[in-house]
């Protein structure tokens, strides 16, 4: 539904965005992800053709945006981060002018009265925006970019600002939102990016550091399968057993939890499942597996990862970029 090929944004010499590709598939819903000024709201501001390129081709349901900016803008409904409000009207006249705006040709009435059911705010459609909470107001924001049923929906930092209450709100209706649309999640929340995306794009200094799933990033980044278990019967001498299952490399006592058992962290080499002849092994000596729960890297630490190998290799650049000169 998305396709970027190589899109670079200079902001003057200053590079915001570095020849980045990667596409969205129909319906995915894709967290964009990286820290403050890493170039998200650039790239989305391009996507949405609010900003020209430098270079490189954006292709919206195959429309490039600089080609047919008209046709490819009808299929994206964008929320930016702050959401272009008209303070003094009400949401009625509000989301009426952005129909107008929209040159939208479906049923007016039920159009708009479809989009205020679906993000709840049909109780205050004849309240002024500027009386409204924060909350309510991002919930406007996201019905006008619902107006004219755009296929792709792309909301940048939606939840900013907002109180743990309306976070959760809205986070719920993302969630909702992603099941109709193809659907672009910019944020530097991870918990936020982990709940509701299928796919994360993590970005640092304009450049794709890292684009996967969230439990395939959390997998691959650990380099190893790491297991938590708790060991019930005799748990003193467990441990030679467990570093004598094949392919277990690294096995140690964490701390004990019970009066009769203890915790274990056993790590495996990638690729290999070692749960069954764990199980097998323990059973054998007589002791109790009573709990096994895996210790993946959570997206914080996989974030930090990335985003701190990314500056490395930026600074090795540099270097080398020092002693060609
Ligand atoms: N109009 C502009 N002129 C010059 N530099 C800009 C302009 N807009 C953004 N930048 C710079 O480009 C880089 C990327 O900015 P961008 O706003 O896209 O980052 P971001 O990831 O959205 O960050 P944030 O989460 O803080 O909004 C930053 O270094 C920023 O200072």
């Amino acid at each position: 539904m998305i396709e970027i090929r190589n899109l670079t944004k200079m902001y003057g010499h200053k590079r915001a965005v570095n020849d980045i590709s990667f596409d969205v598939k129909d319906g995915e819903v894709l967290g964009f992800l990286g820290p403050n000024g890493a170039g998200k709201s650039t790239t989305m501001n391009m996507i949405t053709g609010y900003l020209s390129l430098t270079s490189g081709t954006i292709k919206i349901d195959g429309i490039d945006i600089m080609e047919n900016p008209k046709e490819a803008k009808k299929l994206i409904g964008y929320l930016p981060e702050l959401p272009p409000l008209y303070l003094d009207m009400t949401v009625k006249e509000y989301l009426n002018f952005v129909y107008d705006l929209k040159g939208c040709k479906l049923p007016r009435r039920e159009h708009l009265a479809e989009i205020c059911e679906l993000v709840k705010i049909q109780d205050h459609y004849g309240r002024l925006i500027k009386n409204l909470s924060k909350g309510y107001r991002q919930r406007v924001g996201v019905a006008q970019a619902l107006v004219g049923n755009p296929k792709v929906l792309i909301l940048d930092e939606p939840t900013v600002g907002l109180d743990p209450r309306q976070i959760i709100e809205i986070r719920n209706l993302i969630q909702t939102l992603g099941k109709s649309h193809t659907l672009i999640l910019s944020s530097h929340i991870l918990p936020e990016v982990q709940a509701v995306c299928e796919k994360i794009i993590v970005i640092s200094k304009g450049n794709i550091v890292a684009n996967d799933t969230p439990d395939n990033l959390s997998h691959n980044l650990s380099g190893s399968n790491k297991f938590l278990a708790r060991i019930g019967g005799d748990f003193k001498s467990a441990l030679p057993v467990l570093r004598a299952i094949p392919h277990v490399k690294f096995a140690d006592l964490l701390g004990q939890k019970e009066a009769d058992a203890a915790d274990f962290v056993i790590e495996s080499e990638l690729g290999s499942d070692v749960r069954r002849p764990l199980f097998e092994a323990l059973a054998g000596h007589g002791y109790y597996l009573l709990g096994l729960k895996p210790m993946e890297l959570s997206l914080e630490d996989i974030f930090m990862q990335l985003v701190s190998d990314s500056n490395e290799l930026r600074s090795d650049n540099a270097h080398e970029e020092e002693k060609a000169v």
